[in-house]
């Protein structure tokens, strides 16, 4: 049985999507079950070790066995969670519908923009009367990683027969082969998916792709100023294409059955791309501090109790005594 407890800090965490339950290539040398002020995280971290000894934390999103809906999947507490064992960058996985012909099914996306098309039922922050504050958010997610990944990546995915030559599934990014335009990637309520005319409004408003778990996963990872960039693996041509049947879940699964090996590779080859960048403190940094100049609420009318939560976030960045002489 694997130990509960893991006393190093483990820097990079993947959250796996729909399709992504583990991670094949990483030996597990740990298993945690973590609870936090926002309660347990869909499932418990395991942590492994590459060779080169840095640890990895993995997350399924929607638990070992899929159960978490979109809409009640435990944002806060995975967040809170990975931050608490020293995460400084989330790589999010997730399976999306393409809104433009040239994502294909099976291609994968670095999304560089988000519109938030979620119904406000989520819980999408940290902060609550006692305590408030405002993250910056006008570029959701990290676009120095996403450089990182779309520059170093390309070349491993593989074609349908497995080959590493014509046909390959293209990792597409504002940064590489967009001309420079934005990656949007639309997030919606769910579980039902859009209907043909929402799809096709989504296209008008400039949408790249479409998921329902970006928001506020994005949003309280800034918040808790953990550097953030979600992969896409594009797995339909969800509603909008006059020739072609409205997404099904069938659909879905099956070209995430069909292309997983690609997002193991993917995975793979971005920990290796990324570790010596960790380590030498390269990325992961950026948001250091950030929240400490982002709080409306003065000394005097902070609320005790929302302190000490705050405190699980960020120890040490507010007193959480009554003097209210310091800031
Ligand atoms: C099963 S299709 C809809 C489902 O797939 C995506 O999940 P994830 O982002 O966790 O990979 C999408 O966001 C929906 O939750
Ligand atoms: N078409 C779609 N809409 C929303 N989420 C998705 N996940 C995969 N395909 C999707």
């Amino acid at each position: 049985m694997l130990p509960h407890t893991f006393n190093e800090p483990v820097p990079l965490a993947i959250i796996g999507g729909t399709g992504l339950y583990k991670l094949d290539s990483l030996k597990p040398v740990a298993k945690l079950t973590i609870s936090t002020p926002w309660g347990h995280p869909s499932s418990p971290i395991t942590i492994s070790k590459t060779s080169n000894g840095m640890p990895i934390a993995f997350l399924a999103r929607h638990g070992p066995n899929h159960d978490y809906l979109p809409s009640d999947v435990p944002n806060q507490a995975n967040i809170a969670a990975l931050k608490s064992i020293g995460v400084k960058i989330i790589i999010a996985f997730s399976a999306v519908g393409s809104l433009q012909e040239h994502i294909r099914p099976r291609d994968f996306v670095l999304p560089n923009q988000i519109i938030d098309r979620t119904k406000g039922i989520r819980e999408s922050t940290f902060f609550e009367k006692g305590f408030v504050a405002h993250a910056g958010f006008g570029n959701p997610f990290d676009d120095k990683i996403n450089k990182i990944i779309s520059k170093n990546c390309q070349e491993v995915l593989i074609n349908d027969d497995g080959h590493n030559n014509n046909d390959k599934h293209i990792l597409h990014s504002k940064f590489i082969e967009n001309d420079g335009k934005d990656l949007t990637l639309i997030c919606m309520e769910g579980p039902a998916f859009s209907t043909s005319a929402e799809s096709k409004l989504y296209r008008m408003w400039g949408g790249s792709i479409i998921n329902m778990s970006c928001v506020p996963e994005s949003k309280l990872a800034r918040e808790a100023e953990i550097s953030y960039q979600m992969i896409c693996m594009s797995t339909d041509y969800d509603a909008w294409r006059e020739d072609t049947e409205p997404v099904t879940v069938e659909t879905v699964v099956g070209n995430l059955t069909a292309n997983s090996k690609n997002a193991h590779i993917l995975a793979e080859k971005l920990i290796e791309i990324l570790e010596p960048l960790i380590k030498s403190g390269e990325i992961g940094n950026d948001l250091t501090g950030s929240m400490k100049m982002s709080i409306s609420t003065g000394p005097s009318g902070r609320d005790p109790n929302v302190l000490k939560k705050m405190h699980y976030l960020f120890p040490g960045y507010w007193p959480l005594d009554n003097d209210t002489t310091r800031s």
